[in-house]
């Protein structure tokens, strides 16, 4: 099969352990939740083409391990990534304060002008609650983030996370700026099946 596209974006998904990372991607790509999610090991990938503003866009995705023992081998993914997902869990503080230290990684270790999409995942979870969308949305605009509250249980919102992230970086291309050449490239590639 071949399969063309305009654009080709390099997305990660990070944030802590057990805050729904693999989910988000296994619903964004699958349609479906994955319902024996086990800790990633080291990296996952997948790849979707979506249309964004009248363009195709093939998404790459790399789904990080959250695990501190894996954090060199993660560290090794961000070059080269255009849009990042970074994901707490609402019903987890300790998800959410590990924040500050993904964001580092990704600015640092990616670019400076990584697109971010904060998700607090979990939205279903409304009873056991311990991060209000208040204080996640404030962190988010401190941050210079796009914020949304996502289900990888439900499908709430994961397709909007990716696609806004997406939506943004084309923007930015089309605006003249995002002109790190390492991070788009506009291509016709050759996907054999
Ligand atoms: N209720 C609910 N549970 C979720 C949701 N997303 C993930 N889970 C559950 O949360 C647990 C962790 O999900 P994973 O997707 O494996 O988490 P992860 O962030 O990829 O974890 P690591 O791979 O260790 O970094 C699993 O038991 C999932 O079933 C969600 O939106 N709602």
């Amino acid at each position: 099969m071949t399969e063309t596209y305009d654009f080709l974006f390099k997305f990660l998904v990070i944030g802590s352990a057990g805050s729904g990372k693999s989910c988000l991607l296994h619903q964004f790509i699958e349609n479906k939740f994955k319902q024996d999610s086990s800790h990633t090991i080291g990296v996952e990938f997948g790849s979707r083409v979506v249309m964004v503003a009248g363009k195709t866009v093939k998404l790459q995705i790399w789904d990080t391990a959250g695990q501190e023992r894996f954090r060199s081998v993660t560290r090794s993914y961000y070059r080269g990534a255009a849009g990042a997902l970074l994901v707490y869990d609402i019903t987890s503080r300790e998800t959410y304060n590990a924040l500050t230290n993904w964001l580092t990684d990704a600015r640092t270790l990616a670019s400076p002008n990584i697109v971010i999409i904060l998700c607090g995942n979990k939205k279903d979870l409304e009873a056991d609650r311990e991060v209000t969308f208040l204080e996640a949305s404030r962190f988010a605009q401190e941050n210079e983030l796009m914020f949304l509250e996502t289900s990888a249980l439900t499908g709430e919102n994961v397709e909007e996370a990716f696609l806004k992230c997406a939506r943004t970086i084309l923007n930015k291309i089309e605006s003249g700026n995002f002109t790190e050449q390492c991070v788009y490239y506009r291509c016709a590639g050759i996907h054999m099946t």
